[in-house]
């Protein structure tokens, strides 16, 4: 049998995507983008496990990996299921993943086009619970229950997504997303097109259902500040790999990853003292192409750090101070971090 910590959902090892693109012309040969390479990481029961990084950096590539909405390329992907056992998911083809997926649900940043608008509140609610052979009376009296676990009138129900703002809409997605009782969420820039109150509003309902309902949830963004008190331990995502994993306290106070500081300092800071947006450690540039990656480390040509090292060799994932970090110079750099 499978075996992994009592306390772990998600166990990822090695886990590796690679897309195959195809040339438009017929001899030139095909090229390969390195969407995610070689990603370990844990996810304990009940935790949210926020992963960030710029746009392209994997992020979403590796939900869906998680929720087996791609196949892998390589790795393994140990999860536990709701009878405590645990199941290698990396092997699993459509026909027996399909009973695990009321355990998993993902819920994206476009409300607007996640929600089909010929359908009421009832029928996108209710759409999983038919599919998994609920009776009418059952899926009736869920929706409405679900509605109000959301902050929705029951008797909106038979309304039209387009009659809600945004935030609602979310709402929608987040009790469409509980239907069939799910121990995952992945919530994919779950919030980051709403205004800044709606997001925290949402946030805020997200911790109350995590913590009704017994949740786990994958947090991912590229807005560090969305992160901060959500997430228990971030990883730090550039160009397909984890720069940096660690609890979010320690990552904000004090990176160890150069991505990490830089990503620190894009974060809007109430402090005018520490609004600087020129400091030591800015990011500019743009995340290179995933089907030509730079030498070395990934990051160097970005780097304000970087040195002859860092062009050439790779760095290795090593556990300094309880945190995994991949930087030649991790140990010698004193990073700022943001006050918290
Ligand atoms: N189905 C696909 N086919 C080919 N390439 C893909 C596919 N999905 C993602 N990619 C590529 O994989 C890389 C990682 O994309 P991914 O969407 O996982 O990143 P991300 O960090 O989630 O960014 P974003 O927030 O923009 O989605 C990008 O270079 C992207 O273009």
């Amino acid at each position: 049998m499978t075996q992994m910590a009592d306390d772990l959902l998600f166990s990822v090892r090695g886990l590796t995507k690679h897309f195959v693109l195809q040339q438009k012309t017929w001899h030139k040969p095909e090229r390969v983008l390195r969407a995610v390479e070689d990603v370990s990481f844990d996810i304990r029961k009940g935790e949210t496990f926020g992963l960030v990084g710029e746009s392209g950096s994997g992020k979403s590539t590796v939900a869906r990996l998680l929720l087996r909405a791609y196949s892998l390329t390589s790795g393994q992907l140990l999860f536990r299921q709701a009878d405590n056992s645990v199941i290698d998911l990396s092997e699993l083809d459509n026909r027996h993943m399909r009973p695990l997926r009321r355990e998993m649900q993902m819920i994206f940043q476009d409300p607007y086009s996640s929600l089909n608008p010929r359908m009421t509140l009832q029928e996108l609610i209710g759409e999983p619970m038919q599919l998994h052979g609920y009776s009418e009376e059952e899926i009736r009296t869920r929706v409405a229950s679900l509605l109000s676990e959301v902050g929705l009138r029951p008797e909106y129900a038979a309304r039209y997504p387009h009659a809600f703002s945004g935030g609602q809409r979310q709402r929608i997605c987040i009790a469409r997303a509980l239907a069939l009782n799910p121990s995952f969420i992945a919530a994919d820039e779950a919030v980051s097109a709403l205004d800044v109150s709606v997001a925290a509003q949402n946030i805020n309902l997200l911790q109350d259902m995590q913590e009704k309902f017994d949740l786990t949830y994958l947090f991912i963004t590229h807005d560090l500040g969305m992160v901060e008190h959500i997430s228990d331990r971030l990883a730090v995502m550039y160009l397909g790999r984890i720069v940096e994993m660690g609890t979010t306290d320690e990552l904000f106070a004090q990176p160890k990853h150069p991505y990490t500081e830089a990503l620190l300092r894009a974060v809007p800071q109430p402090d005018p003292r520490q609004r600087n947006q020129e400091k030591r450690g800015a990011l500019k540039g743009e995340i290179p192409d995933a089907t030509n990656p730079p030498s070395g480390c990934a990051f160097h040509p970005r780097c304000p750090y970087a040195t002859d090292l860092c062009k050439i060799e790779r760095p290795a994932q090593r556990a300094i101070d309880g945190r995994q970090v991949s930087c030649h110079h991790a140990e010698t750099l004193a990073l700022e971090g943001v006050g918290t």
